[in-house]
């Protein structure tokens, strides 16, 4: 299989490059959200009353094809935060996802629950750009990061206010984790074959840092995962399709959060 994951990463370089003959990171620092105070993810996971889910509006991927294109950006992320999502993801890529920096602009000025900037990070450009559109958190990439790269990217993040989400998916990979990373996440999906196992989480979960929050991403349908997950000790749950792909996204999330508070307080 072709790996997708280069193709995105050259994507990336290259509308970089345009974007900074568009603005410059000067005109990103004056960008109206540029100092907005910032909103702990880290803090939102923590409180016991929360889901500790993190929803995501997502319009489609390379690995599903189109997901949702009927709902829109401000009524699903708005419906997510009324029912309880400890945070929201949204998608900024273009190409493959089908987002944009709008999108996650539109969530911002509707919640204030914490707000994921979900993109790939290949630059410092992007991470001013994040806190410019009003991210409170950025995604890293491990699978496409070197370890320098990450201790970079990281410090600029945390120099700018915002907290670091570290995904990653092989054991290999725990050398990257910088003292700037807040979370580390771990994808259950392999974004090179797409293959979701979501015992890999489990497995890797034991090897992590204490001191990094756990997360949990893709491939979680039903409760019992998030329970043994939980189990595991993961406190953030990253969940997308399940919900996008429902007739009504926030209706669906509704269901699902009260079902698993049903099934916590037992
Ligand atoms: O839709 P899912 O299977 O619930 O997964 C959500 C999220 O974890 C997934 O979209 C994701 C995880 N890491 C990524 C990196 C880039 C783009 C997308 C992702």
């Amino acid at each position: 299989m072709k790996d997708i994951l280069a193709e995105i990463v050259a994507y990336k370089r290259t509308v970089v490059a345009a974007a900074k003959q568009q603005r410059t990171i000067s005109d990103l620092e004056n960008a109206p959200l540029f100092n907005r105070s910032v909103v702990s993810l880290v803090n939102f996971l923590q409180q016991p009353q929360k889901s500790g889910i993190i929803a995501e509006y997502k319009r489609k991927s390379p690995s599903r094809g189109v997901i949702n294109d009927r709902n829109s950006v401000e009524e699903v992320t708005q419906a997510y935060a009324n029912c309880g999502a400890s945070g929201l993801s949204v998608l900024t890529d273009d190409k493959f996802f089908g987002g944009s920096s709008e999108d996650l602009t539109k969530a911002r000025t509707l919640v204030e629950i914490p707000i994921l900037r979900k993109d790939f990070i290949v630059d410092e450009y992007q991470v001013y750009e994040a806190r410019a559109i009003g991210a409170d958190v950025i995604l890293l990439i491990a699978e496409c990061l070197t370890k320098e790269e990450v201790l970079h990217l990281s410090g600029v993040a945390h120099n700018l206010g915002m907290e670091v989400l570290l995904e990653m998916h092989t054991e290999a990979q725990l050398d990257k984790v910088s003292e700037h990373v807040n979370m580390v996440g771990i994808n259950n999906r392999d974004l090179v074959t797409f293959n979701v196992d979501i015992d890999r989480s489990i497995a890797l979960a034991a090897k992590l840092p204490a001191d990094k929050l756990k997360v949990a991403e893709s491939g979680i349908d039903n409760i019992d995962t998030i329970v043994t997950l939980r189990n595991a000790g993961f406190k953030g749950f990253l969940m997308g399709e399940y919900f996008m792909k429902q007739e009504d996204p926030g209706k669906a999330f509704n269901d699902f959060v009260n079902a698993l508070a049903q099934t916590t307080s037992k």
